[in-house]
């Protein structure tokens, strides 16, 4: 399998008989860095919904890592999605009462495929190797919501890496950043995917940062609904 993100003929509305994105081909090679890009409301963040199975087309295919969506009942989708994606949202969406470290292990800790990939002999000791990757070691006992939002980031690209996924989605991580920490924040995440051998898909409006990237795609590109 070459494709990690295959979608033929997909037409989607948040109302049926009123579709927002029609896209007749898109594919993501297995592996590759992706910069996504468009204006506000031209469906980026519905285009990674779709990709991560939140959504469903009316038409249309969407195979993500092997499986066709479409056919996938909504609890396997949940499935698929927690056992082999990591999702960095614009707001993080850490746990607010749980500690950092048990927000790293969260995805682990729920599916049993990212528990049996991770490298080090048990999750404590995973978590401790990714902490430390991220220069997080000193707070694994703090409370998420007692951080700075630079270090909050850094918990959401450890809990999106840990049990290696084999996507990550990352959907204006860095909106709320000055551009050094950008900079700091994208080649981190680039790093880890890297190890982790993830395909990256990266949604931002600085195209300052899509210099970093294999492959820089416009939604205009694909979606065939104007906005
Ligand atoms: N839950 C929803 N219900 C109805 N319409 C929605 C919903 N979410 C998004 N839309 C509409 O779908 C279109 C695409 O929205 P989407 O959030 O995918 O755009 P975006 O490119 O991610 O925008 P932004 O850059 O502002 O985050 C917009 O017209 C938006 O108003």
């Amino acid at each position: 399998m070459f494709s990690a993100v295959v979608m033929q003929d997909v037409s989607f509305g948040y109302e049926a008989h009123a579709p927002i994105m029609q896209v007749k081909e898109f594919n993501i090679e297995k592996g590759k860095r992706v910069f996504l890009h468009g204006s506000s409301g031209s469906g980026k963040t519905t285009l990674l919904g779709l990709i991560a199975g939140v959504l469903l087309p009316q038409h249309g295919t969407c195979e993500v890592l092997g499986k066709e969506l479409t056919h996938l009942s909504l609890s396997a989708r949940d499935r698929h999605r927690g056992s082999e994606m990591g999702y960095i949202f614009q707001s993080f969406n850490l746990i607010p009462y749980l500690s950092v470290k048990e927000n790293i292990e969260l995805p682990c800790r729920v599916h049993a495929k990212r528990l049996k990939r991770i490298a080090a002999p048990t999750l404590g000791d995973e978590v401790r190797r990714i902490a430390e990757r991220l220069d997080l070691h000193h707070y694994l006992d703090r409370g998420v919501t007692k951080l700075s939002t630079g270090q909050q980031q850094r918990v959401a690209i450890a809990r999106a890496v840990i049990g290696r996924p084999r996507l990550v989605i990352a959907d204006e991580p860095t909106s709320s950043l000055d551009s050094d920490r950008q900079e700091a924040f994208l080649q981190l995440l680039l790093e880890v995917c890297d190890e982790a051998r993830a395909t990256l898909i990266f949604v931002s409006h600085d195209r300052s940062l899509m210099s970093h990237f294999d492959e820089r795609i416009s939604i205009a590109e694909i979606n065939q609904v104007r906005s």
